[in-house]
């Protein structure tokens, strides 16, 4: 028996129909949503990304900007960069595509994010949020998965959850997530120093791998019918590989194709962030 498919393609293509109608709501208003991106350095995945989410955006109808800096940057021309979007209002929301050259403070870039205008939910306010319980934009690839669990009926409530990997663009925030009252989940968070991990993948209905260590979870490290989603990114000769070996397929019950699964939610919960925003600031 092979696993059915959580198809994360077709998922964010629906979900995109969705948004390009409430554009065209926010357009009749005369609110026009304008996505800005701010690109460091020279890195050839993170250049085709930013594409992406360009095309994306006119898929959509959504305004996009495209902010570029040398790898040599200085703080202050990425200084200058983020509060000229701040102060833009083309500009109604924005992310800092990640990771920024290492001579940069990532955390300090993000915190100068106007919190209003944080597309990537990864301001320090908007985090803080999340902890507190109040209303946050959300991190794209945890919104992402959870979207994607939920449009394909599995149950959150009350499942046994396994998140791989603590980083805070994922593993952390995820975890938030799902154990909000409105998701109801019990969340293992494991990471590096997990003693045994495939302990705790084995009793999990649901293993989300988010460690970028290309097939470590196998079919042995799961429970018969699991849903498994991966988020891992690796380039193993030239290929796309994520953190799910290929026979996990053989023993779950739902998995995350990859590519075609985790990276395309990111992509259209990114959308629906700057939708959002764009709603709330001229609500
Ligand atoms: N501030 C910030 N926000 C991010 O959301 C962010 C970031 N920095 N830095 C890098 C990671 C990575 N990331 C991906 C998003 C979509 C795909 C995606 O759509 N992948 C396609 C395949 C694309 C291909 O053909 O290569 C897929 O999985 O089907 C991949 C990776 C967002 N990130």
């Amino acid at each position: 028996m092979t696993a059915k498919t959580l198809d994360g393609k077709l998922t964010a293509a629906a979900i995109k129909a969705e948004l390009t109608e409430r554009v065209a709501r926010l357009r009749d208003r005369g609110v026009l949503p304008g996505l800005a991106t701010v690109l460091v350095g020279d890195d050839p995945a993170s250049h085709s990304y930013v594409r992406m989410k360009h095309r994306d955006c006119e898929q959509v109808g959504i305004n996009s900007i495209r902010v570029e800096l040398p790898a040599a940057a200085t703080a202050a021309q990425v200084e200058e960069a983020i509060v000229g979007l701040n102060e833009n209002d083309a500009c109604t929301g924005y992310i800092v595509q990640l990771p920024i050259p290492k001579h940069l403070d990532e955390n300090w870039a993000l915190s100068l994010i106007d919190p209003d205008k944080d597309a990537d939910g990864l301001h320090p306010i908007n985090l803080g949020r999340l902890v507190l319980n109040e209303p946050a934009t959300l991190p794209c690839t945890p919104r992402g998965i959870v979207e994607l669990l939920k449009r394909h009926g599995v149950e959150l409530r009350g499942a046994e959850v396994c998140v791989i990997g603590r980083g805070v663009t994922v593993g952390r925030p995820l975890g938030l997530i799902l154990t909000r009252r409105s998701e109801n989940s019990t969340v293992t968070l494991c990471h590096t120093g997990t003693r045994d991990l495939a302990d705790h993948t084995r009793r999990a209905d649901i293993v989300i791998a988010a460690a970028g260590v290309p097939g470590m979870v196998t079919a042995d490290m799961i429970r018969e019918g699991a849903v498994c989603v991966d988020v891992g990114v690796s380039r193993v000769d030239g290929v796309t590989t994520g953190d799910l070996a290929p026979d996990v397929w053989e023993k779950a019950a739902w998995v995350t194709p990859n590519p075609g699964g985790v990276g395309p939610m990111t992509r259209a919960m990114l959308l629906s962030n700057v939708v959002d925003r764009a709603e709330a600031l001229h609500a």
